[in-house]
């Protein structure tokens, strides 16, 4: 995704754009799958209505409410909680390229388990989007499997504007999957985003 990562500041600056903010909550876990694989953290994303991955979070008037403020706001219709989230978890701004004047904030925001767990639970009974501006919560699998499966087959999807370069920063940033297993991973996807390319129309 092309588009330049600015700073808050100048990003505040520009009140003739438009902002949305988005979060990665994360959380560690012991869980192991099929009792070997261990998973070892976990991390949220959402489908959305148009079929493409993302994070929670949605559209915010700075000159209204702060983009904290906004951002917990989003949490609450999308997630059915309003997740306490203040500057402390904020990560970056990136100018989009297309479609112009569209901001993007970025945050990343460590949970325990269980709150994770309470997160994924209201997000259903709850959240005023569910079912229809978010299709459902998912995990996302930061294991490869010996076929592919895991991680490079999850980054092989479809994701909204800069969200799979968003997840792949932080990733790498908060060290959730060693460098050499994301870099593996990407190999992989792109691998797998031409095959699919390829089948007969
Ligand atoms: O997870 C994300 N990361 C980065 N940008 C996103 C993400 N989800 C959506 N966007 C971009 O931000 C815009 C507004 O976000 P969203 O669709 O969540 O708004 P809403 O929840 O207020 O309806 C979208 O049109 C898209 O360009
Ligand atoms: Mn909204
Ligand atoms: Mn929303
Ligand atoms: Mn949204």
């Amino acid at each position: 995704m092309a588009g330049k990562d600015i700073t808050r500041e100048d990003a505040l600056s520009r009140l003739d754009h438009k902002h949305a903010c988005h979060i990665l909550l994360y959380a560690d876990s012991r869980a192991k799958l099929f009792g070997k694989i261990p998973i070892k953290h976990i991390v949220l994303m959402q489908m959305r209505f148009d079929g493409l991955l993302g994070f929670p979070g949605g559209l915010v008037k700075p000159s209204e409410e702060s983009l904290e403020a906004g951002l917990c706001r989003e949490l609450q219709e999308e997630l059915g909680v309003a997740v306490p989230v203040t500057i402390d978890h904020y990560v970056s701004s990136h100018l989009a390229q297309s479609p112009p004047h569209l901001i993007l904030h970025f945050y990343c925001k460590k949970i325990t388990e269980a709150e994770l767990l309470e997160i994924e639970r209201a997000a259903v009974s709850n959240a005023v989007d569910h079912g229809l501006e978010v299709m459902g919560l998912t995990r996302v699998p930061l294991y490869t499997l010996r076929n592919g499966g895991g991680l490079p087959w999850f980054l092989s999807h479809s994701f909204i504007s800069n969200s799979r370069a968003q997840l792949l920063e932080a990733l790498r940033r908060l060290d959730l999957v060693s460098p050499q297993t994301l870099e593996e991973a990407v190999q992989k996807a792109e691998e797998m985003r031409c095959t699919v390319k390829t089948e007969p129309q």
